[in-house]
């Protein structure tokens, strides 16, 4: 990442060292050994590993929700301490709250950020289009189904505007259909914002069809393991990427770094 004045900037996300024991009772369970992962600005990381392999406890981490019990994570090479401001997260329980509508669920992070109310209605229009919910912004959560809900919670997470965004299997609960068409018009929308992302999925092919590298986790205690490049041109159509060979190649690697996660292993391996 070089700049015009040949100086090196810093990863947008930086994980050094991280490391986590969960307290239960007297003992202590490791969930996370020795993470290290750097995040380009503008770079979209999709992060995929075993169940109980410690992904969501990362993005805890790096939202500030879990402090770690070793280890560092910088946004722009700045350590963060707390709730980093910068940081937006979506999970899978989309947290609209209920008794607000969908306008005032998306105003929200508008109005708690001061901007002047002409603009956060202009904004929450805008969003609203954009999250194809065109008719809807007078609606409670409860009228909407689960995709609908998801948009709600996608409008609302670019109307906060991070420069980091951490989503944790924000799509999973979905049917397939809903899921490959919210996926699709998601990435259309950050093809157009092209924020730094961090999106933890078990589906090895919405990570390919959606990132711009896919780092694979060890089964817990969790750490990266391997990582690669997903070099499909964008913007990217999900029914043309599919089937295309480079597609496939990659899904069959990454799978089978993922398999050997799930075999189990010698006695004394060192984890
Ligand atoms: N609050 C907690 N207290 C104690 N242990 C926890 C807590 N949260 C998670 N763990 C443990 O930490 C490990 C990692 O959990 P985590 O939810 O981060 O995994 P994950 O990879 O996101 O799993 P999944 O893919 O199934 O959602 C697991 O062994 C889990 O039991």
């Amino acid at each position: 990442m070089s700049t015009a004045t040949g100086t090196t900037a810093p990863p947008k996300l930086s994980v050094r060292d991280l490391r986590l024991s969960y307290r239960s009772g007297r003992r202590r369970n490791l969930a996370l050994r020795d993470v290290n992962l750097d995040v380009a600005d503008g770079e979209f990381l999709a992060l995929v590993g075993p169940s109980g392999c410690g992904k969501s406890t990362l993005l805890k981490i790096v939202s500030g929700l879990v402090a770690a019990t070793a280890g560092t994570v910088a946004i722009d090479g700045q350590p963060t301490r707390g709730t980093p401001e910068r940081v937006g997260l979506l999970f899978q329980n989309d947290a609209l709250l209920p008794w607000r509508t969908v306008e005032d669920n998306i105003r929200f992070p508008l109005a708690i950020g001061g901007t002047p109310l002409p603009e956060q209605r202009e904004r929450v229009k805008r969003l609203i289009s954009a999250v194809g919910l065109d008719g809807f912004g007078a609606y409670y959560p409860r009228q909407l189904s689960g995709g609908m809900r998801k948009r709600v919670a996608l409008a609302r997470i670019l109307a906060a505007d991070p420069d980091v965004f951490l989503m944790d299997e924000p799509f999973g609960p979905l049917d397939a259909q809903t899921r490959a068409r919210i996926s699709a018009d998601f990435l259309a929308l950050w093809e157009q914002v092209g924020k730094t992302v961090v999106f933890v999925t078990h589906d090895v092919d919405e990570a390919i069809l959606l990132a711009d590298r896919v780092a694979v986790m060890t089964a817990g205690p969790g750490r990266v393991k391997e990582e690669f490049q997903v070099d499909i041109p964008r913007p990217r159509s999900i029914d043309d990427v599919r089937f295309s060979a480079p597609f496939r190649e990659l899904r069959h690697r990454i799978s089978q770094s993922l398999r050997t996660e799930f075999e189990p292993t010698d006695a004394g391996d060192g984890r």
